[in-house]
């Protein structure tokens, strides 16, 4: 369990993160999400101790990492998978982590094998791959098998069977009753492997949910096709209810209901082609939800100015949220 109260930290001037309150529980995957600078990394830092709050606190299993007599098996942590000496074997990097703890040999051979690293293990880890080099920090973070896992973009730069054993792996450390922190760029990602969703923005929590509830926040539509659809338009034309001409015979429609869409369609005797509800996406639901939070804003893939409206097929796509 992680649990932060006014959590702040600021440098000089700058407020990295502002007197945030969040809780990640255990049994579930717990997704950190946020645009570039939004405060992600420095959050991480502090939680495992590597950064000093300014003010607030934040607590892993009941305390301050630095109070945890020993650290690495309350809480493992992947910052950095690059942070390591190159020059040793994947083996040697573990077994010299493992010393600093007194955790026995046995375990590093372990958690080689719970990582699928067996057949590199005496290799020198100068040479991995950035898949291996992922599974590597995941190992190191599994040493101490601890309660509490942070993963800082465990997924970046992964190769597809790479990103699906990351998910996989995530799960399994869930479900087995850990508390998992994964954060992320990317929003498909976190809707297969998050069951609950923090977002940062500039240094505030804008979103603290279960993923389902903030699937549901995006609403949807219901695309309507019929050779007559204007007629449907009109006869639905209501204040609270938004209808969007795509072409000449499909709208989508927003405020109402697809069966009463379907009703008003049977009552003018227009014939329906199609008639679906089509489900908001996480990426969705995030671009929405950090629209005013991004610190660096590019214009949209269409080419529309910078913060121009845009319906949901054409949200600004920031570099930093795109990558
Ligand atoms: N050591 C530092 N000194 C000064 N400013 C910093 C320092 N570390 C972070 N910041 C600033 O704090 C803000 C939050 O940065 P942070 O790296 O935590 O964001 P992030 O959400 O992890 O971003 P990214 O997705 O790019 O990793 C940014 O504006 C950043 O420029």
């Amino acid at each position: 369990m992680i649990e932060a109260t006014s959590l702040t930290k600021r440098y000089g001037p700058r407020t990295a993160v502002d007197a945030i309150d969040f809780t990640v529980r255990p049994g579930q995957v717990t997704g950190f999400l946020g645009p570039n600078g939004a405060g992600k990394s420095t959050t991480m830092r502090m939680i495992v101790g590597l950064d000093r709050p300014t003010s607030g606190r934040v607590t892993v299993n009941g305390r301050p990492y630095a109070e945890h007599r020993a650290p690495l098996r309350e809480v493992g942590a992947l910052l950095d998978a690059k942070a390591v000496h190159t020059g040793r074997s994947a083996r040697n990097h573990l077994r010299a982590i493992a010393a600093t703890h007194g955790i026995p040999v046995r375990r590093v051979d372990e958690v080689i094998g719970l990582t699928g690293l067996e057949s590199v293990a005496r290799k020198r880890v100068g040479g991995f791959s950035l898949g291996m080099g992922q599974r590597l920090g995941i190992a190191a973070a599994l040493l101490g098998d601890p309660a509490t896992l942070i993963l800082d973009e465990p997924v970046n730069g992964l190769d597809p069977e790479g990103v699906l054993w990351v998910r996989g792996f995530a799960r399994q450390l869930a479900a087995e009753g850990r508390t998992v922190l994964l954060s992320s760029h990317l929003m498909s990602e976190m809707a297969l492997t998050a069951d609950h969703i923090i977002v940062l923005g500039k240094g505030h929590v804008v979103a603290n949910a279960p993923v389902s509830e903030i699937l549901g926040s995006t609403g949807g539509f219901v695309r309507v096709r019929s050779p007559r659809v204007d007629e449907i338009a009109r006869r639905l034309g209501q204040p609270d209810v938004t209808v969007t001409s795509v072409d000449a015979t499909t709208i989508e429609v927003r405020g109402a209901q697809a069966e009463v869409i379907g009703d008003v369609a049977a009552a003018l005797g227009v014939p329906l082609h199609e008639l679906s509800l089509v489900q908001g996406s996480l990426e969705d639901a995030y671009l929405s939800l950090t629209r005013d939070e991004v610190e660096y804003r590019t214009g949209g893939v269409t080419g529309e100015p910078a913060g121009a409206a845009s319906g949901a097929t054409a949200a600004p796509v920031t570099e930093e949220v795109a990558r």
